[in-house]
């Protein structure tokens, strides 16, 4: 991979290219950068990673992999804006929510192309990606893409049609958990303990709740049933849930993402 070009330089695409410079499997000098028109944000990223700014569209054409990584409202004119200057063969991963690979095509041209769902962790090597490949992804090609995919941490290949759900689970799903720690620090602190100590406390306790899922290969039931005594603690938090439709809230909160990713793709 000589050079990997981010149309898109937000969040994301920082995700995956502090993934990548730090799991070595791209060169910060082989990365090379655009945006529409937030340049500050291309000179900081420069500095910080080392990363090219590209200078003209024209580059594009020498590019052997284009990441498109920006927000999905701006894809159909991000596209546009390109499609004249990328050579014919040259392979697509999009993160964009919802731009499904026919619309990608449609814009593009038909070339292989990867839809991947990453989420934010990528900064760490620890996202939970799902990816789907149209049928010009050869088996080459395509063990490239895990390989990028699998240094910024794990990485699952579904049905395309399957991303809408791999979005509002593990796409979304750290916002999720970050909202959690922000209603444990919220009550934590009514109870008289400081923002740092239920910090550490809880983020010690997500980390160790996912290792011994990992680590210990127990249904989640059962470990949840290890917690709770006859009559204790748990037991009376989780009824609070249970009378609060903790589970009804759950299902609304991914069947809503669900849907906005759909409308996403069609648009909307
Ligand atoms: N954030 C997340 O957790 C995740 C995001 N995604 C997906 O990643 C994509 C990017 O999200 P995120 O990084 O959060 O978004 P950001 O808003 O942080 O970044 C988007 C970037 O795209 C640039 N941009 C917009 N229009 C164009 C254009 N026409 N040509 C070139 N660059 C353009 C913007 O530049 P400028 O400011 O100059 O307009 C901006 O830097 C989205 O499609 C999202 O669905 C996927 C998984 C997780
Ligand atoms: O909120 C969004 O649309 C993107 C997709 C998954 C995470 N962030």
């Amino acid at each position: 991979m000589e050079k990997v070009v981010f149309v898109g330089a937000g969040s994301m695409a920082e995700a995956m290219i502090q993934g990548w410079i730090e799991q070595n499997v791209v060169d910060a000098t082989q990365i090379y950068i655009t945006n529409r028109s937030n340049y500050e944000r291309l000179d900081e990223l420069s500095l910080k990673y080392g990363v090219n700014i590209l200078q003209k569209k024209e580059e594009l054409f020498h590019a052997d992999i284009i990441v498109l990584a920006v927000k999905p409202k701006d894809g159909k004119v991000a596209m546009e804006s390109i499609s004249s200057f990328i050579a014919q063969n040259t392979p697509v991963l999009s993160v964009m929510a919802g731009i499904s690979i026919n619309a990608i095509s449609n814009l593009l041209g038909n070339r292989p192309i990867a839809r991947v769902m990453p989420n934010t962790s990528a900064t760490i090597g620890m996202s939970a990606s799902g990816v789907a490949f149209n049928e010009d992804v050869n088996e080459d090609l395509k063990k490239q893409y895990l390989q990028m995919l699998d240094a910024i941490g794990i990485v699952i290949e579904v049905e395309e049609e399957k991303l809408h759900a791999v979005t509002a689970l593990s796409g979304s799903g750290p916002a999720y958990l970050y909202y959690l720690l922000e209603a444990w620090e919220k009550v934590g602190t009514e109870f008289g303990l400081s923002k740092e100590t239920v910090r550490k406390l809880m983020v010690q306790t997500i980390a160790g709740s996912a290792a011994m899922l990992q680590q210990i290969k127990e249904e989640p039931d059962v470990l949840r049933k290890k917690v709770t005594s006859p009559g204790g603690t748990t037991e009376a938090g989780i009824q609070a849930l249970e009378s609060h439709h903790f589970n009804e809230a759950i299902y609304q909160c991914i069947k809503s993402a669900e849907a906005r990713s759909r409308e996403l793709a069609k648009g909307e």
